[in-house]
């Protein structure tokens, strides 16, 4: 029997720290401000921004979505861009993935600036965080939110031995450097690894971020290993699930995410803090 990381009751905690900051914000005349760039229709996409507009607005939060067709013209997004940067009412910018294959996604993340960069995937703030730098900048959400679920949890990270499945810019590369920077051992795994499951069987700490449904069975886990489920799946049934198989992997497991109620809303809490963050350093450096 595994502990739960309950994700939903931690966010909970968290945006509530985060909304009184955002008021003695708020009553110094500052209203920290989020935009959604939203191209296309990708269904995770729609949960996140529909569930952090609604947080967003409870907390008093500026939110402004800017929704664009699949076929949208790079220079009318860049465009989009550059106007938000300039825009003194907005501390976060947002440019949700996956974008189309005709856009230039390296362009576009290139364009943000990165003291307003929320998601932390500009090479100027990735290059601070693989540094270990010191000082303020933003990192990934969802990583952000899932080192603070493991302290939370007292997983000890010192010497484990970490593997990430997924190697994506949003999720696995800042994890792989917050958790090494954590003096984790970390193993980065993706569809290429050779025998996946020998090598996640030995993880004391498995993050999975694959986009596969239930791509982790009971089989792929160690007895008493920490389980990071990130995936935001739908089964046939329309049943929203992860890439962990839940029911045969929670009797093995130490601790694990569930999905929904664990990643995902820490992802959303972590947003809505680090914009608070973004607010405040723009202005106090
Ligand atoms: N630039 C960018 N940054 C992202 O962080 C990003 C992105 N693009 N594109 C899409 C994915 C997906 N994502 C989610 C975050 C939270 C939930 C979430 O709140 N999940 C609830 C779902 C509850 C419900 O069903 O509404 C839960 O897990 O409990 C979902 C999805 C962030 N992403």
């Amino acid at each position: 029997m595994a502990t739960i990381i309950d994700g939903k009751q931690l966010a909970k905690e968290l945006n509530k720290q985060t909304q009184k900051r955002a008021q003695e914000l708020i009553a110094k005349g500052v209203k920290p401000g989020i935009a959604v760039v939203l191209v296309g229709d990708d269904p995770a996409s729609q949960i996140y921004t529909r569930n952090k507009h609604r947080l967003a607005e409870r907390m008093g939060l500026k939110s402004d979505l800017y929704r664009f067709p699949t076929d949208v013209k790079q220079a009318t997004v860049l465009a989009a861009i550059k106007k938000l940067n300039n825009d003194d009412d907005i501390d976060a910018i947002i440019v949700q993935e996956p974008l189309p294959n005709h856009l230039d996604a390296v362009a576009i993340t290139n364009t943000i600036r990165p003291d307003k960069d929320v998601d932390g995937l500009h090479p100027q703030n990735l290059g601070k965080l693989f540094a270990d730098q010191p000082g303020n900048y933003p990192v990934a959400c969802t990583p952000r939110g899932i080192m603070t679920a493991l302290r939370h949890y007292n997983v000890d990270l010192t010497g484990a031995n970490v593997v990430i499945v997924g190697r994506s810019i949003l999720v696995g590369k800042p994890l792989l450097a917050l958790l090494n920077n954590a003096n984790a051992t970390v193993t980065m795994a993706g569809r290429h690894t050779k025998d996946l499951h020998r090598l996640t069987r030995q993880a004391d700490v498995l993050i999975v971020a694959t986009g596969i449904a239930h791509f982790i069975g009971q089989d792929a886990v160690k007895d008493g290993a920490v389980v990071i489920d990130v995936g935001m799946d739908r089964l046939p049934s329309g049943k929203l699930t992860g890439d962990v198989d839940f029911d045969a992997v929670e009797p093995v497991a130490s601790k694990i995410t569930p999905v929904p109620g664990g990643v995902g809303p820490m992802t959303i809490a972590s947003l809505m803090a680090q914009t608070v963050d973004l607010a405040e350093w723009r202005r106090n450096g």
